[in-house]
């Protein structure tokens, strides 16, 4: 597309991972790089917290528009339609999906439901960007991917971590300034109490049917983490013991060691409780932390090494969020931590869009199914370990 909205016709090669840090722009330069007037048509499937969250964020960028928002019932559409200033709202999301003027869906809905309401969309010949993780399990990721690529359809999976400037110039530092030599050895965790927000045990969080669980919840974060810092490889062995909720049978909580070759990995991920949720990337010449919030993070310490056991000279960056405004405050704020940050993300697709790419460099799809891989085999560990079989 090149603007005025048309839809984007030819697919074109997905990008290779090294040049992903180039298109790290302050969210201005996103702006000034579209052509003038251009516009992005959002529908928003589902009118829960993180689609909420989601619209807030879009708020900040003026090639951003909303134009519809479906949910299961008309009147919750209708309320969150009022209150964000959305001029169409639908009982059900096959109208939204179906609305000529939509260009690109976003799909914020409980997780067991990302591959019918992603292909509901797909199908309709919409642009997809849904949120982690993308599925259940891989071959629901391959089936979407498949899908996008067939349509010639731009596909994400929300993986926002992968669009937050912090993550962005990591990646700078380590792929293409070599600060810290080869990656050897990265360890990430992401843990948060779920009883402080989630009503248990009739949160769908709790619910296998609905997609609930720890390792789909929050253990995509930091295997997505693993991932980049291997560069999208798959990992030659992966291992993994958990806690579940015998009664719900739902996992709780897991912890996760990775082989890459000589390298490894390790990570942890709960729901029981907070945890320092930092990712650390280790090189043979270095270090690189991801400081906490890490799935949404605003700074990093890179540690470089000097001769001598201990003598590393640190170097910590920090990045500001977008600036909120007023009419964000007047719609409620947000939900979840830094979700303003959705906007690198929404900035990132855009300007796909406007481009013609129907991939994200910074997390292109066959990443998403080696990460959804990773979680199949976490699974059939976890399960093992936590059942004592
Ligand atoms: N990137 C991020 O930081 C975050 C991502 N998420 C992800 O967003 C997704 C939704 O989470 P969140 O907004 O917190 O959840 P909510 O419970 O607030 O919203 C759930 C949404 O799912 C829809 N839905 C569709 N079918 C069902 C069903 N059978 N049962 C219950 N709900 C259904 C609801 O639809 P309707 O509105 O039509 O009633 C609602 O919009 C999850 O995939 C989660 O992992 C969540 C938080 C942050
Ligand atoms: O992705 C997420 O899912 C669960 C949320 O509570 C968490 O904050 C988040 O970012």
């Amino acid at each position: 597309m090149t603007g005025g909205g048309q839809p984007v016709e030819a697919a074109l090669a997905p990008v290779p991972l090294d040049i992903a840090s180039k298109l790290t722009l302050p969210l201005e330069e996103y702006e000034k790089q579209h052509p003038a007037g251009a516009q992005v048509r959002w529908g928003i499937v589902g009118a829960g917290r993180v689609c909420h969250d989601f619209v807030q964020a879009l708020k900040v960028l003026p090639c951003a528009r909303v134009v519809a928002v479906a949910a299961r019932e008309g009147a919750r559409a209708e309320k969150f339609a009022q209150r964000h200033g959305i001029a169409r709202w639908y009982e059900g999301y096959q109208q939204l999906v179906e609305d000529p003027d939509v260009q690109i869906v976003y799909v914020g809905t409980v997780q067991s439901e990302h591959l019918v309401h992603a292909t509901m969309a797909l199908q309709a010949g919409k642009h997809v960007l849904v949120e982690k993780p993308a599925g259940l399990d891989a071959t629901q990721v391959r089936t979407m991917v498949q899908l996008a690529r067939a349509k010639k359809l731009f596909f994400l999976e929300g993986m926002w971590t992968r669009f937050f400037p912090a993550v962005e110039h990591a990646r700078h530092l380590i792929f293409e300034r070599k600060e810290i030599g080869e990656v050897s050895q990265v360890m990430s965790d992401f843990g948060f109490n779920s009883f402080e927000q989630e009503k248990y045990p009739e949160s769908p969080m709790y619910d296998p049917q609905l997609g609930g669980g720890a390792l789909l919840y929050v253990g995509v974060y930091p295997l997505a983490a693993v991932s980049w810092a291997f560069r999208g490889k798959a990992p030659d062995q992966l291992v993994g013991v958990g806690h579940y909720d015998m009664q719900l049978s739902v996992d709780m909580s897991g912890s996760l060691a990775l082989r890459y070759g000589r390298h490894g990995a390790s990570v942890s991920y709960g729901l029981m409780c907070e945890s320092a949720e930092e990712t650390s990337v280790v090189g043979t010449e270095g270090r690189l932390i991801i400081h906490t919030p890490a799935h949404c993070p605003l700074s990093i310490t890179v540690s470089s090494k000097k001769n001598g056991r201990g003598n590393v000279v640190h170097n910590q960056l920090s990045f500001a969020l977008p600036q909120s405004t007023p009419e964000i405050a007047e719609a409620g704020g947000f939900n979840y931590p830094n979700s303003i940050g959705f906007a690198y993300e929404a900035a990132a697709v855009m300007r796909c869009l406007l481009s013609g790419l129907l991939e994200c460099p910074q997390y292109p799809p066959e990443e998403s199914i080696v990460v959804a891989e990773m979680m199949d085999a976490a699974r059939v560990q976890v399960q093992c370990s936590a059942k004592g079989t």
